[in-house]
């Protein structure tokens, strides 16, 4: 029977051959949960009954929502985690260490093929491995860590190819904000999406996972990215989707003719090309998240930053993705050179991409952030609003304090 690559990861996991539609038990290769939803999940875990997880190495919990703790509450959730871990062996990421799936990815938590359950909607991010990660609640999370099993209904997939090369200042972001805009929020419900074609030969690990993580604002159960010409390809076996598996829709994409995007407010699919909104003015601007906190994003903004100066009434905060983001930023430089240009670095985490703490825009302001999501009110405030933007546009919009295209902005020569 040919298979879509969904269809086959399930199948290997089921052990035996997965329709599309049907309902299945998988077993489940790593799990993950966040401070955002941890306490909830070890609190089920008990109810349950649960004494021991299945298997310690497949768990992981990460402090990165709200971390360090902005308040009592949150500080004792923090150790209630702590302890859980301490208590159950299983490896906890404390605070700093960075978001939960860059961590996951960059330590090789999971890999392609792999069935991942996270706590966290954008669990997708690991499609970039061509791995079938999606988000699931608290107690589905508590039930895998009793068993090590789930159901899955094995989803239709839509397949998106991708033909071209970007053009120079154009990124993996701006690619999937246009797909967001031309899918909707909800234009992938239920389904799985597969990335493919030859335009991905020219995407790092950092672009695909940028890729695969707003593949949650398309409403999908999964991203899944064609392996070719991965980066880790030769350590794993690839999976790729064979020639004849039946796709609920084909759709082709000439990346070559797409130019920055923006998301204005307040849905991430109210999609524009940067010509239409340039010159909005900006009061802050945020580098960071699980979509692009990654190196290849603080190199452009770094790119556009070197040697100038932030517009002055504009406040840039960065939060890297990781710790190990920040020591590779620290030694090449890059830290010092968005300093210099008026950044403030925060710890290593979601930083104000949630709007718990560390950045809550005041009412009226207008945000741009390298983050994924602009609802109303997400980051904190309801009265704010915010436009989402590749890193590149994020720096280049600081400089000048009001929506800019980095190309433009190179060719005036600043
Ligand atoms: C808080 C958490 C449950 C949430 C998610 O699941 O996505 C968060 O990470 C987000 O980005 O909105
Ligand atoms: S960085 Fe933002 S989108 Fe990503 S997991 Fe954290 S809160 Fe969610």
């Amino acid at each position: 029977m040919a298979q879509t690559i969904i269809e086959k990861i399930i199948s290997k996991h089921a052990g035996h051959d997965a329709k599309e539609g049907e309902i299945t038990l998988v077993q489940v290769d790593g799990t993950m949960a966040s401070d955002t939803t941890a306490p909830l999940a070890i609190q089920s875990f008990e109810n349950m009954g649960g004494k021991q997880v299945w298997d310690p190495s497949r768990v992981s919990l990460v402090i990165d929502h709200a971390s360090p703790a902005p308040n009592q509450r949150i500080a004792n959730l923090h150790s209630m985690m702590r302890e859980f871990a301490n208590q159950q062996n299983i490896k906890l990421y404390d605070v700093g260490e960075g978001i939960c799936h860059q961590l996951m990815v960059e330590n090789k938590h999971v890999k392609p093929g792999d069935l991942f359950l996270g706590a966290d909607s954008h669990t997708c991010t690991y499609g970039a491995l061509g791995a079938f990660a999606t988000g699931v609640g608290s107690t589905d999370l508590a039930g895998v860590w009793l068993t090590g099993k789930t159901w899955v209904k094995v989803p239709p997939t839509i397949q998106i190819r991708l033909h071209g090369k970007l053009q120079t200042g154009v990124s993996a972001k701006d690619l999937v904000l246009h797909l967001v805009g031309t899918l909707g929020i909800e234009g992938a419900t239920y389904q799985a999406i597969e990335y493919t074609g030859e335009a991905l030969h020219h995407l790092s690990l950092a672009s695909r996972m940028t890729l695969a993580n707003m593949s949650i604002e398309m409403g999908a159960k999964a991203g899944l990215v064609d392996t070719i010409g991965l980066e880790w390809e030769d350590e794993f076996e690839a999976i790729h989707a064979d020639e004849d598996a039946e796709y609920k829709q084909v759709i082709d994409v000439d990346v070559s003719k797409i130019e920055s995007q923006i998301s204005v407010p307040h849905s991430p699919d109210h999609v524009q090309p940067i010509s239409k909104v340039k010159d909005t003015p900006i009061q802050q601007a945020f580098i960071g998240s699980c979509t692009n906190g990654r190196l290849e994003d603080l190199h452009e903004a770094a790119k556009i930053l070197e040697g100038n100066k932030i517009a002055p009434h504009v406040r840039l905060i960065i939060a890297p993705a990781s710790k190990k983001v920040l020591d590779d930023a620290l030694s090449d430089g890059t830290v010092q050179i968005l300093t210099r240009a008026g950044a403030s670095f925060i710890t290593s985490g979601c930083g104000p991409c949630v709007g718990t703490h560390q950045g809550i825009p005041g009412s009226n302001e207008n945000i741009i952030s390298s983050s994924n999501r602009n609802f109303q009110g997400r980051m904190g405030n309801p009265e704010s609003n915010v436009y989402l933007a590749s890193p590149a546009v994020v720096a280049a919009t600081a400089l000048h304090g009001k929506i800019t295209d980095p190309s433009q902005a190179e060719e005036v020569g600043v």
